[in-house]
Order: C-alpha cells, then sequence, then structure tokens
C-alpha cells in the first residue's frame, strides 16, 4: 500500500483551520488537523514544502515508522510547527488504518475504558453576576463541569472573556489586539467570583479557571490557596511551564488540583512536572503533542504517576482534532475530563462529524477511523483570514504572558 498524494486545505468558516488530506493507491483516504492559532500558513509550508515531498510513496500503514521519520529525520526536533504538521499526518494514517480495518480509532488503540466523555464548557462573563449567570446556562444544558473566567474591574479586555454565550474566538483582528492585565486586581476579584458560584449552585458541579500563565509562582500559590475552600476541579495553567521546576513552589503551598500543558509539544515539556508529581491534569492534546502516536506516550508516562489527562479542546482545534481526542479519550486508562468549546455552525458543517454532545458528555462515533471528514467544496467558500490573538500588557506598558 502505498501513499500517492497530499495536500493542505485551508479554510476559514469564521475562523482559519489547516486540514491535510491523505491520499493512496487503494482508493482509502485519510483526515488531520494542524490548526496553530494565529500561526497557520507556517504550518502550510512545513508541510507543503518539507513534509508531503517525503511521504509520497510511503506505506500509509506503518504509522510508528513515518512518525519516527518525521521527527527524527528532520534533525530539527520539536516546536509548535513542526509537531503539528506530523500531528496532522499521524491523524491521517490513524484515520486511514481506522477505514482499513474496517474499526473506529478507538478500538485500534485498544478498545472502550468508558462510555460518554464528561466534558467541560465555558461560561464567561464580564464580571461576577455575569459569569454567575453564565454558569447556570450551562448548568442548563446538562454540563457537570464548568469553566468559568470572569472580566475584572479595571483590566481592559480581560482573558477568557468573549462576545455571546456559547462561542468564544479569542483570534479577533487581522493585527494583535492589546488586552490588559493586572495581577492585583485579579488576586482580589477571581476568588470572589467561585465564593458566589458555591453560594449560588452548592458543590454538585465540577468548577474549572485558566489562569492563562498570567502569575509567577508566588502569585499562583497565593491564588490556589484563596481558592481551596471552593474545591475546584483544576487550576489552569496557574505560572509559565517553560521552567517545569516553577510549579514546585505552587505545590508546596496549596491543595488545589493544577492543570498544564495545552502549549505543549512533546513529552519533554511535561517529563519533569509529572515524575516529580507537580500537577494533576496533562492539557496536551492531538494537535499540539505530535498525535496520537506521541500523546499515547504521554498518557503512558503520566498514569503511572496518577496524573490524569485533559485535553485541549479550544475552538481552534478543528473537528478533526476533537474526534481523535475522543477517541483517546474513549480508551485512555487516566482519563480526567475533556475540554469542549463548541464549534460555530457553519465549522460544523464544513467538518461533518459524528461525535455528539448528551447530558453534559461528548461520545466518539462508531465510523471506521476517526470519524470526522472535510467538505472541500463548502471549506472552499471560506477562504483564509489572517486573525490573531490578542496580547497582553500590564498598566505601564510592559508586555506580558497572554
Ligand atoms: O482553552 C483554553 O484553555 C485556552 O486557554 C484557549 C487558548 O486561549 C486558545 O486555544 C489559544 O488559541
Ligand atoms: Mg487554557
Amino acid at each position: 500500500m502505498k501513499i500517492t498524494g497530499a495536500r493542505v486545505i485551508v479554510t476559514c468558516p469564521g475562523r482559519n483551520f489547516v486540514t491535510l488530506r491523505i491520499e493512496t493507491d487503494q482508493g482509502v483516504y485519510g483526515i488531520g488537523d494542524g490548526t496553530l492559532n494565529g500561526r497557520e500558513l507556517s504550518v502550510v509550508a512545513y508541510l507543503e514544502e518539507h513534509v508531503i515531498p517525503c511521504l509520497i510513496g510511503m506505506d500509509p500503514r506503518r504509522i510508528e515508522d513515518i512518525w519516527q521519520y518525521l521527527y527524527r529525520g528532520a534533525y530539527w526536533r520539536r516546536g509548535p510547527v513542526t509537531m503539528r504538521a506530523i500531528a496532522a499526518v499521524d491523524m491521517a494514517l490513524w484515520d486511514i488504518k481506522g477505514k482499513m480495518a474496517g474499526m473506529p480509532v478507538y478500538q485500534l488503540l485498544g478498545g472502550r475504558s468508558r462510555d460518554g466523555i464528561m466534558v467541560y464548557g465555558h461560561a464567561n462573563g464580564s464580571d461576577i453576576a455575569e459569569t454567575v449567570e453564565a454558569v447556570g446556562h450551562y448548568i442548563d444544558l446538562g454540563y457537570k463541569a464548568i469553566r468559568a473566567q470572569t472580566g475584572v474591574p479595571g483590566i481592559k479586555d480581560a482573558y477568557g472573556v468573549g462576545r455571546g454565550k456559547l462561542y468564544y474566538e479569542p483570534a479577533d483582528a487581522a493585527l494583535p489586539s492589546v488586552t490588559g492585565w493586572d495581577t492585583r486586581k485579579a488576586l482580589n476579584y477571581v476568588p470572589k467570583l467561585f465564593e458566589e458560584l458555591r453560594k449560588t449552585y452548592g458543590f454538585d458541579h465540577h468548577l474549572l479557571h485558566d489562569g492563562h500563565h498570567r502569575y509567577t509562582p508566588q502569585e499562583a500559590a497565593n491564588l490556589g490557596k484563596m481558592l481551596e475552600p471552593y474545591q475546584l476541579f483544576w487550576l489552569e495553567d496557574c505560572t509559565p511551564a517553560e521552567n517545569q521546576e516553577a510549579f514546585k513552589l505552587v505545590r508546596q503551598h496549596t491543595v488545589t488540583p493544577l492543570a498544564v500543558g495545552e502549549i505543549f509539544n512533546t513529552i519533554w515539556d511535561a517529563k519533569d512536572l509529572i515524575q516529580n508529581q507537580l500537577i494533576d491534569y496533562i492539557r496536551a492534546t492531538v494537535v499540539g503533542a505530535g498525535g496520537l502516536t506521541h500523546l499515547r506516550r504521554i498518557a503512558d508516562l503520566a498514569s503511572l504517576y496518577q496524573v490524569r489527562t485533559g485535553c485541549h479542546g479550544a475552538t481552534d482545534l478543528s473537528p478533526v482534532t476533537m474526534g481523535c481526542a475522543l477517541h483517546f479519550d474513549t480508551w485512555v486508562p487516566n482519563f480526567g475530563i475533556q475540554e469542549y468549546m463548541r464549534h460555530t455552525p457553519e465549522t460544523d458543517a464544513v467538518f461533518p462529524h459524528d461525535y455528539h454532545f448528551e447530558h453534559g458528555e461528548l461520545f466518539c462515533g462508531e465510523t471506521p477511523g476517526h470519524g470526522v471528514d472535510i467538505d472541500e467544496k463548502l471549506a472552499a467558500k471560506y477562504p483564509y483570514k489572517p486573525a490573531y490573538l490578542p496580547v497582553a500588557r500590564l498598566e505601564d506598558g510592559t508586555m506580558w504572558n497572554w
């Protein structure tokens, strides 16, 4: 069996997605996601100029060998562009293998470990009252777990506060827009949100919060401690993780569970965090961390240390990644939770899929492969549109972490 062709499809049904389609001499094709929010065309070039020419003629059944070829063979290892390109190929190859075997991908991984996938939705508001209302909306929709983000008085466009109730798209401008940050104001306000949420809705639902890399380790420890009475499911990205040791200080001071990893590319980004049990949830996902082939390696390491998975699932990961993540979640023994930020109806139409939401859970389908396709005719109606994630600055103008 041989790969006879591969092409990249860029489409923007409300936001940009980079999709790889791999074709074979047996008429079976596979689909993969390589979207890198705000840097999409770098992955397109990497795939078109440097990956696709090497793939032609290879045996698509050799998923592991092709992964190693693209990772080791490039010499230049890791990084978001390389690993997303590898992920796109990997997803497409698992799709092909599933179609050839007549089995959904979760069966190829080892079979079902659970029936449904618990997901968390995003409740945002410009202040505490609005966020409390937004959380109620998700409870009404049947969610068991909800991430709550609030605007903070005096901070311009704080992280996570979107427009509308269900859809959130941070890449909102042709050049990065500038948002603000003030740690003191946030530390004084965020705990009050969770106090109000527990007062209003009790303790039956899981609540999550994303610090979006904004706090120093000491500030993150302080926030984690202040949030303890409200028993969060997790506090995410409380401090930047380039220095994995930074989490030691946070861990020493708080029992609030910690999650990190949506921007991790490989197992090496998470190795010390996992082995030292500095985190409780690993947020790496299929498109970010080199596809299913590499993600399951991260999950296996994590399982040795009782760290559970919590795949990133924002809207900048296409339905193709969501489909693959749901097969992974259905199989992975140390599953924790899956993020589910809904795609718009336009995106869902471009990417027909067989997963569905019910009572706070997502379910992958039984279609052979990963169960997600692309309608290329429809995709062509939405050409690429430059869009950037915002940047953040402190009040005095200093660049900060977004
Ligand atoms: O989903 C999350 O937890 C995020 O932090 C979302 C990110 O802001 C988004 O994926 C950036 O592209
Ligand atoms: Mg996040």
